[in-house]
């Protein structure tokens, strides 16, 4: 069937401009018969139907498929590809036609539509068309649906599919043709009408000669079906709903086809222009007609409308939206999800597995996150808003999930490199000279804060990294607290060890010299030392931010710190062997040396025993200072004060006096021994008696040599003081010759006892 150009331009120009009028009666009975829903109908163009104009465009063959021939074809996703109508959301519409078998429906739509459905062969007269076949019209988002006809000789008295297919179209179309010979009127017997969705009938009254006006024909016509309507038994509830609670009606009338050829097509062309232009005061597709259901979700809609057909069903076009809805959004969230997935794959090894940080993570996953969101509305927005909705949120959170990880890591990573920075950070000032503890431990807090704060965004999650936060800076203070503490034990440390040096020194002069107010002087330097090192403490303790109780617990350890290493150092002092030697010098410095510091030499009239007694009164430890220190559990300062014990001052004092017993002695020989000289007489005796024997060794030379010899090795021995070691290599060998003289003897008197023995045997 051929439409030229001409005939479809002027048809559409014809109707809008009614003065100009078709000659064929188009006369649309809704306007008489159902006033109140056509006059609330807003102008198709204002409500987004589509309008494809480009029917002389449109010249490829249109493909067609039959989607239902009992069971249905699994095809029509496909076709709707083909049909380019997979993305057209809600801007297509679905028309289908519905009467009598070979009452010329296939020929209307082709005529209408520009569709390719089989037409029945003159000569045959039987069925064309089985089940229900779809196609696209041409330049037009419009599916068509043509159905099997009704009343068909085919099937008989089984008018089950045709209930059925009645059903599945009005379930499915927005827009029903409702195809009548003109002499059916008033004998129509469609009893299976039971729609629910409020749907268009447009009911084309065919061969319509014109001898009764399509008025009267339409009035007839919407009494058959009230009365049908009435004697339909309704569901619960519905008892009382009307016609026109369902349905809108239009009429229109339809030249012979056969005897009137071109006027029939000249009105189908006409008539065409109610489908395809929306400007046009009958336009068909009003919006309150579409089903709502999205070019991308139609199979499934259809083909669970037809599921539930077949099972008899209650036909709940709500609930089957809502399923629709669930299903594809189902369908559409999964797409977009591993579309989604994929994007994040990146993340995941260095997040994860490496440790690594993503600066602008938070912005990626924004971004991310938001094309799947996208992607989702896009498709999913136009199913049942309650459905779309909820399963909107899901799917946020179902990819808040995967981001989660991804944040949880980054957070982790993020925690791991501000305590890492805090570390390096606060150790790099702390090496800087004359830092400030506090000052730096802020600072270092700072930065490290700053980069787990600006590394992050969140964008609409009820994450929060308030928790990991607040760890985050327990360990800053517990790293810095540790850090504090080491430095401070450092600086004390420091600090002990310069009062040590300044202790020891005049420790060791004090005790090496004592004087009467030795102790005094050692308490003393250790008060000065430890007054120095608390102005040094408080300096610390300020850079240290530290509280007055730490610098107060820090000053009386330093205190003791340093009694303990005044005691140490006295004890060094005053070991028994160093004692001793301390008591001995300076008893010999007071005993054998007179006030201006020359070696005494004893007389007689002097008067050793008052000397030595002066000399050991000096000896005299005083430890009672009335100094003070706080005692611990460890610390008994009471205890510290005993530098000497009882029984270890006895032990010294025993010791020393066997030492200086012995210097007095020894003052004592010395004395006796300068007494004890040799009288005049017994030398001139002795130079009198030896004048010979001097003579002698004079004048012998041999005598004189030995003489000389031996003075020379008396000399000797007497310079280098061997009398000693002379006295004992004597004494040895004395007790060597001793020894082996006993030997000799004992051997001899052996021999003898043994020869006696063998002699008495002999004798016997
Ligand atoms: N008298 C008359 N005959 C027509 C008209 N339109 C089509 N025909 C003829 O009627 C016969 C049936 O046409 P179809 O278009 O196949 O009818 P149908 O309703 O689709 O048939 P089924 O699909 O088998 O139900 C064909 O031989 C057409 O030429 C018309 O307007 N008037």
């Amino acid at each position: 069937m051929k439409i030229s150009k001409s005939v479809y331009e002027r048809e559409c120009s014809m109707k809008k401009d009614p003065g100009k009028g078709s000659t064929h009666n188009h006369v649309t009975l809704n306007e008489t018969l159902v006033e109140q829903d056509v006059n609330h109908l807003t102008p198709p163009a204002s409500k987004g139907s589509i309008s494809t104009t480009s029917w002389e465009k449109d010249t490829q063959p249109i493909p067609r498929l039959q989607i239902v021939d009992e069971h249905q074809n699994q095809d029509l996703p496909a076709y709707l590809e083909k049909w380019n109508l997979g993305d057209a959301g809600f801007k297509y519409n679905v028309v289908a036609v519905f009467g009598s078998q070979s009452t010329g429906k296939s020929t209307l739509l082709n005529g209408l539509f520009g569709t390719s459905f089989d037409v029945m062969d003159e000569n045959q007269r039987s069925q064309t068309t089985k089940g229900i076949w779809m196609s696209r019209g041409r330049g037009m988002h419009v599916l068509v649906m043509d159905v099997e006809g009704t009343d068909g000789r085919e099937r008989g008295e089984d008018q089950d599919f045709e209930r059925k297919s009645a059903l599945f179209s009005m379930a499915t179309s927005e827009v029903i043709i409702l195809n009548l010979w003109e002499h059916q009127v008033g004998l129509y017997q469609g009893a299976n009408m039971g729609f629910k969705e409020k749907t268009l009938l447009l009911i084309v009254i065919r061969d319509h000669v014109g001898s009764t006006p399509l008025a009267n024909l339409a009035r007839t016509l919407q009494a058959d079906l009230e009365k049908i309507w009435a004697g339909l038994s309704k569901p619960e509830g519905l008892e009382n709903c009307k016609i026109h609670d369902y349905f809108d009606f239009m009429y229109t009338g339809l030249p012979h086809k056969v005897l009137l050829p071109e006027k029939f097509n000249e009105e189908v062309a006409n008539l065409r222009c109610r489908f395809n232009d929306p400007a046009h005061p009958d336009f068909v597709f009003k919006p309150e007609y579409h089903k709502r259901i999205p070019a991308d979700g139609y199979h499934i809609y259809a083909s669970n409308i037809w599921d539930k057909v077949l099972t008899n069903k209650d036909l709940d076009l709500p609930t089957q939206q809502e399923l629709l809805a669930q299903y594809r959004c189902d369908e559409i969230s999964n797409v977009a999800f591993e579309i989604f997935s994929k994007k994040l794959i990146p993340f995941r090894q260095p997040i994860l597995e490496k440790a690594q940080i993503i600066e602008d993570l938070g912005e990626q996953m924004l971004s991310i996150r938001k094309e799947a969101v996208d992607s989702f509305d896009k498709n999913a927005s136009r199913y049942h808003q309650g459905v779309y909705e909820k399963k909107r949120l899901e799917m946020i959170t179902k990819l808040n999930i995967q981001l989660n990880v991804l944040f949880v890591g980054q957070l982790k990573n993020l925690h791991k490199k501000a305590i890492l920075t805090f570390d390096e950070n606060l150790k790099a000032e702390l090496k800087k000279p004359n830092y400030n503890f506090a000052v730096a431990v802020e600072s270092c807090l700072k930065d490290s804060q700053e980069l787990f704060l600006n590394a992050l965004i969140l964008p609409d999650t009820d994450w929060s990294y308030v928790n990991e936060l607040n760890t985050l800076e327990e360990e800053f203070s517990q790293a810095s607290t540790k850090a504090r503490t080491d430095e401070f034990k450092k600086m004390t440390k420091s600090l002990a060890k310069q009062v040590e040096n300044e202790l020891s020194e005049p420790v060791t002069l004090a005790l090496n010299d004592p004087k009467p107010d030795a102790w005094h002087k050692i308490i003393q330097t250790y008060t000065n030392t430890v007054e120095n090192g608390q102005t040094t403490l408080d300096k610390i303790a300020k850079s240290f931010n530290s509280s007055s109780k730490e610098l107060k617990e820090s000053i009386s350890d330093l205190r003791l710190q340093a009694w303990l290493v005044l005691r140490k150092k006295i004890d060094e002092e005053l070991a028994d062997t160093m004692l001793l030697l301390k008591l001995r010098s300076r008893f010999e410095e007071k005993f054998r040396y007179d006030d201006h510091g020359l070696p005494r030499v004893w007389k007689p009239e002097d008067d050793i025993d008052s000397h030595f007694k002066r000399a050991k009164e000096d000896i005299n430890l005083n430890d009672d200072e009335g100094f003070e220190i706080e005692s611990t559990e460890d610390f008994d300062f009471k205890q510290s004060l005993i530098v000497l014990s009882e029984a270890k001052q006895i032990d010294i004092s025993n010791r020393f006096k066997r030492e200086s017993d012995a210097f007095y002695l020894e003052a004592k020989r010395s004395v006796v021994s300068t007494t004890a000289k040799i009288p005049t007489w017994a030398i001139l005796a002795m130079v009198f008696l030896g004048w010979n024997e001097f003579m002698t060794i004079i004048k012998n030379p041999i005598y004189m040599v030995f003489f000389v010899l031996f003075i020379s090795f008396g000399y000797v021995i007497f310079a280098l003081n061997l009398w000693g070691p002379l006295e004992r290599i004597i004494s040895t060998v004395a007790g060597e010759a001793t020894r082996i003289a006993k030997e000799r003897i004992a051997d001899t008197v052996e021999i003898a006892k043994e020869q006696t023995h063998h002699k008495e045997k002999k004798d016997q």
